[in-house]
């Protein structure tokens, strides 16, 4: 029985100590029970117990090199409790094979960007992931679309060509420098909105966006009624979808015709939209599970910054304008033709690959026995896609350096393996990237397109490019200097 005041504030400290040391005990024993069970993979030692290793490389932007040095423990490495990672591209078919028995972790929750309802990107249940996918397929192949993907991405390439023209070209001693990293934003984000809604948004994507990764999003997630970030962007998605459910009976060919006609429900057709939409926002990007950047600006950056590459790339594109192999934009049938844009193409989509690492499958029941090493049920195993795309077993000993020419030399075999291997960029099986051919549209087109009616120029040599590599990448103050393409010396 208590006989005074302090017998009672005694008992609760007694109760919040133990309770403290509950929570250490709890800690202690699960962080020894997670390395036990991955005991026999290597990995970072501070990985092996905790969470640090990856947080600690997430936060400071760090998972490019972080990432990449993972090579040295191998190809099945640990970053966390439960987690490995892998750069082995049979590995990771293998967890997305269609027909697999593999399914999604939750870090796929955080791509989550509505409360109720959940997108392709951030449904973890397999069955109704795939029941959204049948629905969606269509509409993000371009089924739908007036004129298909390519002459959408056709338009606001001619638009951007046209604005280049009218404001950003350099002549002579002036320098009228512009941030190519914010000019591809605008140009991917003026593509997908116009595939999505028929009719690109423009200046609409300036909006500071702030969205909570880890959940709670109906207390501090977006919503509609906030004032600024991406609760505005919601707003207005909102709005062209309830005029659209308002006038059903007036289909549109464009992709939320084809989500509506295939049955989709509002709330269905609101989360697709936001995650089609603004998953290629950079600042989305740095909180959301992966980047549709398309990869422009690293593709340029480097192409930059590689003399060699650069001159090689303009002499095939002036052959190719003279001798009448383009039209004009070029197709995608005739950039396939051409071996080293498909090679300036690959290359830059490798070394400057837009997603870093993630994109986690669990073990199925019964466990797996991967590279020898028995894996149990549970275990999270995902991409490292920097150290996949600079394999050196599959990509050749200069893997970390830009040469286009590793896929002109090769024979056919290696020149097939080191395509398939990226293809794993995209994903693969039933959880293939829906967006795959638009970004490739864009990949094939837009830098021939680019650099056959302008020079470019790097303006701050001593830093060309601020690049921080979180689950995705992201560019900024990639400052360029623009002229008419001179073809006197070509
Ligand atoms: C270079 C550009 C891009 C890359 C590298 C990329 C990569 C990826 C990856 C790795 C996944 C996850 C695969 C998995 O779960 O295992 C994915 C999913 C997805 N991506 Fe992309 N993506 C790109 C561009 C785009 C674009 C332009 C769009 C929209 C038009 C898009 C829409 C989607 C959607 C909707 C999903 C979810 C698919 C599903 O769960 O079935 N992506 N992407």
């Amino acid at each position: 029985m208590l006989e005074s005041i302090s017998d009672l504030e005694l008992s609760n400290t007694a109760i919040c100590g133990l309770a403290a040391a509950s929570v250490v005990t709890w800690y202690i024993v699960t962080s020894l029970k997670a390395y036990y069970r991955l005991r026999h993979i290597p990995g970072p030692r501070l990985a092996r117990f905790s969470y640090l290793w990856e947080f600690y490389t997430i936060i400071t932007g760090r998972v490019q090199d972080g990432y990449l040095n993972l090579r040295e423990y191998g190809p099945l490495v640990v970053t966390a409790p439960g987690t490995i990672v892998t750069d082995d591209p049979e590995v990771l078919r293998r967890t997305m094979a269609a027909r697999g028995s593999y399914s999604r972790g939750m870090w796929y929750a955080a791509a989550k960007f509505t409360p109720d309802t959940d997108n392709l990107a951030s449904q973890l249940d397999t069955t109704a992931h795939d029941i959204l996918k049948a629905k969606t397929t269509g509409p993000y192949a371009g089924r739908e679309t007036e004129g298909g993907l390519e002459r959408a991405v056709d338009v606001q390439l001619l638009r951007l060509i046209d604005l280049i023209r009218r404001k950003y070209v350099s002549r002579g001693d002036e320098l009228r420098s512009i941030d190519f990293a914010q000019l591809s934003r605008y140009f991917t984000m003026d593509v997908i909105s116009g595939l999505v809604f028929g009719k690109a948004w423009g200046h609409r994507t300036r909006v500071e966006i702030l969205i909570s990764k880890y959940g709670l999003l109906g207390l501090v997630g977006p919503k509609p009624t906030d004032k600024s970030g991406l609760g505005v962007i919601m707003k207005y998605v909102n709005e062209l979808i309830a005029q659209r459910f308002a006038s059903k009976d007036k289909p549109t060919k464009d992709m939320m015709g084809g989500f509506i006609r295939n049955g989709m429900t509002r709330s269905e057709c609101e989360g697709e939209a936001i995650l089609a939409v603004l998953a290629g926002n950079d600042t989305t990007a740095r909180f959301g599970p992966h980047s549709r950047l398309w990869g422009l600006s690293p593709v340029t950056i480097v192409r930059l910054t590689t003399p060699h590459a650069y001159a090689r790339f303009k002499k095939e594109i002036k052959e190719a304008v003279q001798q009448g192999k383009v039209s004009s934009p070029i197709t995608n049938e005739e950039s396939q033709k051409l071996p080293y844009t498909q090679a300036v193409m690959w290359e830059g989509f490798r070394i400057g690959s837009a997603v870093t690492f993630g994109h986690y499958k669990v073990v199925p029941g019964g466990g797996d026995t991967i590279h020898g090493h028995y894996l149990p049920e549970g275990t999270l195993i995902g991409h490292n896609t920097i150290a996949l795309t600079h394999n050196k077993k599959v990509f050749g000993e200069d893997a970390d350096i830009f040469r286009p020419e590793r896929f002109l030399e090769c024979d056919a075999d290696k020149k097939a393996e080191m395509l398939r291997a990226l293809d794993i960029v995209f994903g693969g099986g039933r959880w293939t990237c829906s967006g795959k051919n638009v970004a490739l549209l864009e990949l094939n087109k837009v830098p021939f397109e680019l650099m056959r009616w302008f020079d470019f120029q790097v303006v701050n040599v001593h830093k060309p490019v601020i690049e921080k590599a979180y689950v995705s990448k992201l560019h900024d103050d990639m400052f360029v200097r623009i002229a008419e393409a001179d073809w006197a010396g070509v």
